[in-house]
Parts: structure tokens; sequence; C-alpha cells
């Protein structure tokens, strides 16, 4: 049976059954936390000696936080109870002093510990983020970009909480705790008992109710993660929901995901609540235990008023860090599965060039596939590019064309290096492309996508993303080479108007005019075009044209082809099928041949 009830009509999300399975794996999992805590702790880096400042502040105030309420006691035995008033002064000046002190190293270790917890912060987000922009594009296909966006932003936020708050909290409750005890014994060892009768309580209800807690925040991040990606997927793909009128459907599975969240996050919240209000309740039998001995113990003499005073406060101090170690559990274990995720992308191999020769080597752009083969998943029967051979001269053009998934756009992928060949190799310039740095290749290679990608920066700026040194002269020329310089004036502030996310305010046309500029602006040796199948205006389309064919002038360029005019105007036409390239050479030649390429043109199917 399920043991959690089921108010406001809630399903129960964790059985019994769950909290067995997940103990057992806690416990076996424990050894982790020394390589997170280890990892974090080589992060803190040269703020290493402050951190030792800040725990040492932290001994001194929680000694100070001991001596105020046995300098109490004093006050009370030695002055008040027997009416002495002479040194009373100097004994209220000390406790105030003390006080004072307190209250300056707690505001320091405070103040240290968020500029320490910042600076790593800052590290494990900016070490992330420079990760990421190491990893091989397959890293991203496997995920969505919404769970690894709830990585940069929920998980560090969580370590950054921890690192704030929780740390100093933790090593001072600790201390605190021992601490209270050692002097607690020295007092009165029987009234110590009398105070530690509650702890077992309080460990039995803590462990009850965190066993459960820390399942249902784990539940909870994992549906904040999900609910992320839905979310960045439905707005990044809008236009794709609007046109297919999938409002409803995507509300119903926002519905089913955002109830989820609700769900755990009732639970966690709920149970996580109980902490305090049971510490509280157990806190103040423990007062009322410690008040009731102390009275009895001090009407047969044994203990005076003072000591009574001391001991109720420091039975006060003795469970405020059992308090605070309860509540700041979950917190500190979610920091730790937080930092434990973002490691583990941090752990994903890199992009790494073998080689460091060829730096600044010039492409010329002559390419050659030697039987090449590729998968995009091993466990796949057959590979996505099967034994692809052919020679492209520097400044040709070679048109791609076959069915939709025969691995045309795979060829470019593998051109521009985003995935490793299986089998063969390429050439570029008769060098394995594994022997050039891909910045080399990247540098001198550009993509025009049917669908090109702009940012939320000005035309100017998104055209110079193809040579961050370009001058203004430089984009300006490249703007009207790609025809694109009439429609940029007539924007609102012209090449400074920024556009919105991914362009959305000027045409599907004018943004490939745009990404035509970026190319141009990039001067590549080898050119990646993807033609455009969704139809524009005829104007427009010639404007295309014409700025793609000076674009390619004297380039090497692969072309997607769906246009029969640029499958003639091609040097070579490649005709893919199932992975394999199954004709290739001049138009002329396969037009003789009579054969797939014939009958995709007399079919008029390309
Ligand atoms: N990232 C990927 N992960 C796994 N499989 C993929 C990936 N990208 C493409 N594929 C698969 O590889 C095969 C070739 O795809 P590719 O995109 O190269 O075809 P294409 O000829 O360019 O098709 P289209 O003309 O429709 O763009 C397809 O079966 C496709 O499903």
């Amino acid at each position: 049976m399920n043991f959690i009830r089921k108010p406001f009509g809630y399903e129960p999300i964790v059985t019994k059954e769950d909290l067995k399975k997940d103990y057992k794996k806690k416990v076996e999992k424990a050894s982790d936390w020394k390589g997170v805590l280890s990892r974090l702790w080589k992060l803190v880096d040269e703020k290493r000696f402050l951190l030792i400042m800040v725990l040492l502040l932290v001994i001194a105030s929680s000694a100070l936080a001991l001596f105020g309420p046995y300098l109490i006691g004093i006050i009370i035995d030695k002055y008040i109870a027997k009416s002495v008033f002479a040194g009373l002064a100097n004994i209220i000046g000390l406790l105030i002093i003390v006080y004072v002190f307190l209250s300056v190293t707690m505001y320091l270790q405070s103040y240290w510990m968020i500029g320490i917890a910042q600076q790593t912060i800052y590290r494990l987000r900016t070490g992330l983020f420079n990760h990421l922009q190491k990893l091989p594009v397959s890293f991203f296909d496997k995920r969505q970009h919404g769970e690894l966006m709830s990585r940069m932003t929920n998980d560090i936020e969580n370590v950054s909480q921890t690192l704030n708050s929780s740390f100093i909290q933790v090593f001072s409750s600790v201390l605190t705790l021992v601490g209270t005890t050692v002097v607690m014994l020295l007092l009165s060892p029987l009234m110590t008992v009398i105070t530690l009768i509650i702890v077992p309580f309080m460990f039995f209800a803590m462990r009850w109710i965190t066993r459960r807690t820390s399942k249902l925040f784990k539940e909870q991040q994992k549906a904040l993660g999900e609910l992320n990606g839905m979310i960045e997927e439905t707005v990044s793909g809008q236009r794709i929901v609007k046109a297919f009128s999938q409002e409803t459907r995507m509300l119903e599975e926002f519905a089913v995901k955002s109830e989820r969240l609700k769900r755990t996050g009732f639970w966690a919240l709920t149970y996580s609540g109980f902490i305090p209000k049971v510490m509280n309740f157990l806190n103040n039998m423990s007062f009322t235990l410690v008040a009731a001995a102390g009275g009895i113990l001090a009407f047969y003499g044994h203990i005076s008023i003072g000591e009574i005073v001391i001991f109720t406060e420091y039975a006060r101090q003795f469970t405020r860090p059992l308090n605070d170690l309860a509540n700041q559990f979950n917190t500190v274990l979610s920091a730790i599965a937080g930092a434990e995720r973002v490691f583990a992308i941090m752990d994903e191999p890199e992009e790494i060039d073998a080689a460091n020769d060829h730096q600044d080597y010039k492409l010329k752009g002559n390419v050659t596939f030697e039987d090449v083969s590729f998968w995009y998943n091993k466990n796949d029967d057959n590979p996505t590019i099967e034994d692809v051979s052919f020679h492209v001269e520097a400044g040709q053009t070679a048109a791609l064309v076959g069915a939709t998934g025969a691995g045309k756009t795979t060829i470019m992928q593998l051109l521009a290096r985003f995935y490793e060949v299986n089998g063969g190799s390429i050439l570029i310039d008769g060098i394995p492309m594994e022997k050039l740095p891909r910045h080399t290749l990247r540098s001198q290679t550009a993509f025009v996508l049917q669908d090109p990608f702009l940012f939320e920066m000005t035309v100017r700026e998104n055209i110079r993303y193809g040579k961050l040194n370009a001058t203004d002269e430089e984009v300006m020329t490249a703007a009207k080479e790609a025809n694109a310089h009439e429609f940029i004036l007539k924007l609102p502030n012209g090449y400074d108007t920024i556009l919105t996310a991914d362009g959305g305010e000027i045409s599907q046309g004018q943004k490939q005019l745009l990404s035509i500029a970026r190319a141009l602006v990039a001067d590549p040796a080898i050119l990646l075009l993807d033609e455009a199948t969704s139809s524009i205006d005829t104007v427009t389309e010639l404007k295309i044209q014409e700025a793609l064919e000076r674009l390619m002038k004297g380039r090497t360029s692969f072309v997607i082809a769906h246009r029969l005019n640029t499958v003639r105007k091609a040097d070579l036409i490649f005709v893919m099928e199932n992975g394999k390239l199954i004709e290739s050479g001049p138009q002329e030649e396969l037009l003789q041949k009579r054969g797939r390429y014939y009958n995709m043109l007399t079919n008029t199917k390309i």
C-alpha cells in the first residue's frame, strides 16, 4: 500500500518500495560526496586561504556564542542572587564586548563567504559553458535542450545557495553542537543527559522526513527539467505548433507535466515543511524537561539558578544547530546532486584536435571522400553513409541530389567535421581531415542553410558573425554583394537594427540574403549550401540566386539542390540513395548513362 495519503486529490507519487530502493542506492553512492566536494574545493582555488579564515571565524563565533551564556550565569549567581553590584558593570561590559565581537565575526564570515561562493559559482558556470562549446554535435543530439538549460540554471543555483549560506551554517552547527555538549557535561552530567533525551526523537523524526524529501526533491528537479525542456521546445518551435494547430495538444501535454511538477513540489515542500515544526515541538519539550528537572535539582540545592539559566540557554543552543542541520540537510543534498550533474556534463569528452600542425593552413578547397562510412548510431544495422568516394576539385560545384533521408545533409555535416567518420577518410587538399585543426577547417567553411539562424543582435553583428574582425566597410560590401544592402537600409535603424531572436521580423528570403552576406564576409574556401525549398517570391528568389552565384564563384561548393537549374549548373552531380553514392559525374555523362539521374530528371523528381 502506498503510504502517502491523498489530500486535495493528489495521487501518491513515492511508494514505500521506492523509498527502500532509493535508500539502498543512496547508501551505496555515498562515496560520490567526496568526489563532488573535492572538485568544488579545486574551484575555490586562490580563495582557499580566505575560506580557511572563514572557518576560523566560525570557530571564534561558536566559542563566543558559548561564552555569552556562561557570563550571564555568573551575573545571576554572583551578583543578582547575592545583591552584589560592585564589579557588575565590568562583567556586563565584557558581555557586551563578547556580543559585539560575535556580531563582527558573523558579519565578516558571511561577507567573505559570499565572495568565495560567487567566485566559485562563476568558475563552475563558466567552466560548464566553456565545456559545452567544446562538446561534439553528437552530445547535443542526444539531449533535450531545456534539460541542459536546467543544469546551467537550476543546478548551479542550488550549489550557489548552499555555498552562500548552508556551508557556514552546517560547519557552525556542528561546532556549536560539540562545544555545547562539552560545556554542558562539565556543568552537570545529569542535566546533560536530560537534554540529550530528545536527540533520538529528533534523529528518527529527521530520518523519517528526509528519506521522503530527498526522493521527492529529486523527482521535483526531474519534473522541472522536463517542463523547462518542453517550454524551450514550444517557444523555439512555436511557428510549427501554430502551423499544425497543436496548441491544444501542447496545452494538454504541458498540463500533465505541470501537474507532475505541482504534485512533486507539493509533497516535497509539505514533507520538508514538517521539519521545522517537528523540531520546534521537540525543542519545546526539551526546554520544558530541562526547566522542570533544573527546578527540582535547584530545590534540593544541587544546582544554582544561574546554572539553570545557563543550562536552558545551552539546551536551546544545542537543539538549534540540530534544527539547522535538519533544515540544511535537503539543501545540501540537492546541491551536491546538482553539482554532480554539472560535473557529469563537464566529464563528457570534448572535441580534441589530434594535431597542432596546419594551424594557419589556408584551404584551397580540394575535397576527397575515400570509402567513407558513418553511423549516427552504432547499434543501427546499416550505416547512414556507406562507402562513399568522390573527388571535387577546388572551385568546383557539386550538387547533391536524392530522396529525403538519403544522407545528403549527413555528407555536409561530415565535411564540417560535426561528426567523425567510422570508416574510410576525408581529405582536404590531400590532408586527412583529422590532421587539420577543427578551427582551421571550420573558419574556412561556411554554411548557408534553408532556415538560417540569426542571433538577437544588430544586422551588422549578425553579418559580422562570419568574421569577427570584419570592418564596417567589409560588412557593407558583403551585404551589397549578397543583394541585402537595399532591404537593410529600409529597416528602422539600418545596419544597427536589432533583430529579435532568430530574425522573427524579417522575411525568410531576407534571412537567407543575410546568411549569404555572413558567408561572404567569412570568405570561405568551402561552401555548404542547403537550397531553400520554401517558395519565396520571384524577385527575392532571383536576388538569392544572383547572390549565391557570386558567393560560389571561385569556391568549392556543395549544394543540396532542390532546383533543376542549380543542378544543371553544377560541375558534378552526386546522386545519393540510402546512404550510398549511386551515381556521380557531370550532367552530360549522367544523362548519357541513362541511369537514376536520367530517370529522376525525366520524372522531374529531385
Ligand atoms: N542526428 C541524427 N541522429 C541520428 N540519425 C540521424 C541524425 N540526423 C539524420 N539522421 C538519419 O540519417 C539518415 C540521413 O539523414 P540526412 O539528414 O543526411 O538525409 P537527407 O538526404 O539530407 O534528407 P533531407 O533531404 O530530408 O534533408 C536519415 O535516416 C536520418 O533519419
